[in-house]
């Protein structure tokens, strides 16, 4: 027989559960990023590296959409991919991220032909991106679970940098004091409706192993940029 489901409260339990154990704020580039231990070029390589994370992201909320048959559904993800796109050129937030690179001395031309882009990156994203792909919409929306982490962790960066990266001008912290925000907003609704869709324990489970395996794509690019070999940043 099959196993009974979760309630909705045991559910979001279980998914903190796994974010509590396996998000990247405890990763160890992290952790030295937060203490200030980060040379310049490990700083620029970060962000070059993760702007490569950062396009990609309204490339898979595009998949996701895709997977709606549902008006108001399709009108709530597109926000995101306006979030990140802007409604015109120099608005949004990758152009907030060439304007973080900018401050630290990476030229947007370096992120826009993702020339420092590290193999484990370049895997690590098509792996997210490719998974949002093929997956149903329940696994796809559960992944982006880790947002539900993402503010607080944006929060501990702001402070960081402000402290010991001042070399960075503070202007360009824009993209992650807008992403406290809009992070918050993004997992709150994708949890509701995890939540409402889930309702057997094999889709719970499902949805629990799809967050899962966003925190190992976030921890992979970690372990890539932390190792650093073979990129020109
Ligand atoms: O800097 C970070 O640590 C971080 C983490 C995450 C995340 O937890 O997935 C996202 C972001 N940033 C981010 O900026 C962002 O736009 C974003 C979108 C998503 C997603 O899966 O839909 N995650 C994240």
């Amino acid at each position: 027989m099959d196993a009974d489901p979760w309630t909705p409260d045991e559910l979001t339990e279980r998914l903190r559960a796994v974010s509590a154990e396996r998000y990247h704020d405890r990763h160890p580039f992290n952790v030295r990023m937060h203490e200030g231990t980060l040379t310049h070029e490990e700083v620029r390589r970060w962000i070059a590296n993760r702007f490569h994370y950062q396009r990609h992201i309204p490339v898979k909320d595009a998949l996701i959409l895709a997977k709606f048959d549902d008006p108001a559904l399709r009108r709530g993800w597109l926000r995101r991919i306006r979030d990140h796109d802007g409604e015109r050129d120099g608005t949004g937030g990758i152009e907030r991220w060439l304007r973080l690179g900018e401050a630290a001395g990476v030229a947007r031309e370096q992120l826009l032909d993702a020339s420092g882009v590290l193999p484990g990156v370049r895997l690590a994203v098509d792996g997210y991106v490719n998974f949002c792909r093929l997956s149903p919409a329940l696994d796809a929306v559960a992944a982006s679970l880790t947002e539900l982490s993402a503010p607080g962790l944006m929060r501990t960066r702001i402070a960081a940098f402000e402290q010991h990266y001042p070399w960075i001008d503070a202007d360009g912290l824009a993209y992650f004091r807008t992403r406290v925000e809009q992070g918050g907003r993004d997992g709150q609704e994708a949890l509701g409706l995890v939540l409402t869709w889930a309702r057997t324990r094999e889709e719970q489970e499902r949805a629990v192993a799809a967050l899962a395996f966003k925190c190992d794509v976030l921890w992979s690019l970690l372990d890539a940029v932390d190792r650093g070999a073979g990129g020109t940043t």
